[in-house]
């Protein structure tokens, strides 16, 4: 038997239950809920799927601000902003987000979690500037990145990121340590072998060049190791394709006929051993008229458009034919000193990258339940 006075003390902490601290809460819920469910409808290029709710670390709810942490399994940092603005729009309040990168711990190759190549059918296309700047953008989304140069014919990445004259040394007389230039671990070809002797190996002498630069290299943790491979698709590419546990390739053309060919049997090359292509970049796309800001298209229109719809696989960017491009990639320079509108297309291209690479292997590492009679 209860008190009147115990009676009317739980009356009302089930009053307070009932409507207090509902009350309470009802704002704070309402307002998370509509939080993720705007988070959820965010749908881009790279986050085809929203922001899922377990890439959110924390937020705070100030009077003058929404503060959102983020970790993403891909390397999208610089697209905090975009999101913020959406965000800030349709809640009418000053958002801030910032995009933490942590890919899981999965690993394709040692620590290495991606192997992805950068290939052309056609020498002098731009492959290893799209490489190196690919790799560039890659750090600068927040990844971290390694880059190897197989392209035996011209190694070319130790000029692009200007360290042509360093000599990777080794600690234990069996790993080579990488060069290190902007947060990239870099080995290539060229710092251990005159550029006479390289070009004229065999398809079995070059893919086991590869192999040695690989393995022996002290990689450490790397989110994505990018390889520029030789140009073309002979036996060489072909071999060394098979060796190197990658998760994507990457083909580099120009809109030349010639070049789109050659393109065309690169992905040929690559489906036939089942490498699933992320995408197909469009070098020398274009020229902007600097007097009078036309759009030149001096190898012809639409030709990598047309390839990458006829195929199947994205056409992740148009990149122009431009004097900083040439001169930052022949001046060992780095993207992050390019005009903000030529940048952008690398960022674009790592950030397409990463992203469909998340996606690529969430897809292939579904379990598919089967149920059957027994
Ligand atoms: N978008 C661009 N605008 C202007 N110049 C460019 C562009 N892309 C590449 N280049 C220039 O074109 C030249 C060839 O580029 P790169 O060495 O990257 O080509 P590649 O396809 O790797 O060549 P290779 O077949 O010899 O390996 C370089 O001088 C580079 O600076």
């Amino acid at each position: 038997m209860l008190h009147n006075s115990e009676a009317f003390f739980i009356t009302r902490v089930r009053f307070i239950f009932m409507f207090g601290i509902n009350k309470l809460f009802k704002k704070d819920n309402s307002d998370e809920s509509r939080l993720f469910t705007l988070l959820e409808g965010y749908k881009s290029g790279v986050f085809p799927l929203g922001i899922e709710h377990e890439w959110v670390e924390r937020y705070a709810d100030k009077p003058d601000v929404l503060d959102i942490t983020l970790s993403v399994p891909f390397a999208v940092q610089s697209a905090n902003t975009a999101l913020a603005t959406y965000l800030s729009e349709h809640l009418d309040k000053r958002v801030t987000v910032t995009i933490n990168v942590h890919l899981p711990e999965q690993f394709k190759y040692k620590k290495i979690k991606h192997i992805v190549l950068v290939a052309s059918g056609k020498g002098g296309v731009g492959k290893s500037t799209t490489a190196a700047f690919l790799a560039q953008a890659l750090v600068l989304e927040g990844a971290n990145v390694g880059v190897l140069d197989a392209d035996i014919y011209g190694p070319s990445i130790p000029s692009i990121f200007g360290v042509k004259n360093e000599k990777p040394s080794s600690k234990d007389n069996k790993t080579l340590n990488p060069i290190v230039k902007d947060a990239i671990k870099i080995q290539s070809i060229g710092f251990l072998v005159p550029a006479e002797n390289a070009t004229v190996w065999r398809g079995p002498m070059a893919s086991q060049a590869l192999n040695q630069l690989l393995n022996e290299t002290d990689w450490g943790n790397l989110d994505y190791l990018i390889v520029d491979m030789p140009p073309g698709t002979g036996d060489i590419q072909l071999t060394m394709t098979q060796k190197v546990p990658a998760s994507g390739a990457l083909i580099v053309t120009t809109p030349q006929d010639l070049a789109l060919a050659d393109a065309q049997k690169g992905i040929a090359m690559f489906n036939q051993v089942n490498l699933p292509i992320l995408g197909l970049i469009e070098n020398m796309s274009h020229f902007l008229c600097t007097h009078c800001g036309q759009k030149n298209h001096i190898f012809g229109e639409h030709g990598g458009a047309e390839l990458a719809s006829r195929h199947g696989v994205p056409l992740l960017a148009e990149v122009p034919l431009n004097v900083a491009i040439r001169e930052t990639s022949e001046l060992g320079g780095n993207i992050s000193t390019l005009p903000a509108n030529q940048a952008s297309n690398y960022t674009a291209c790592a950030q397409l990258v990463s992203s469909i690479l998340h996606y690529q292997t969430q897809a292939t590492s579904t379990v598919d339940i089967v149920i059957t009679d027994d």
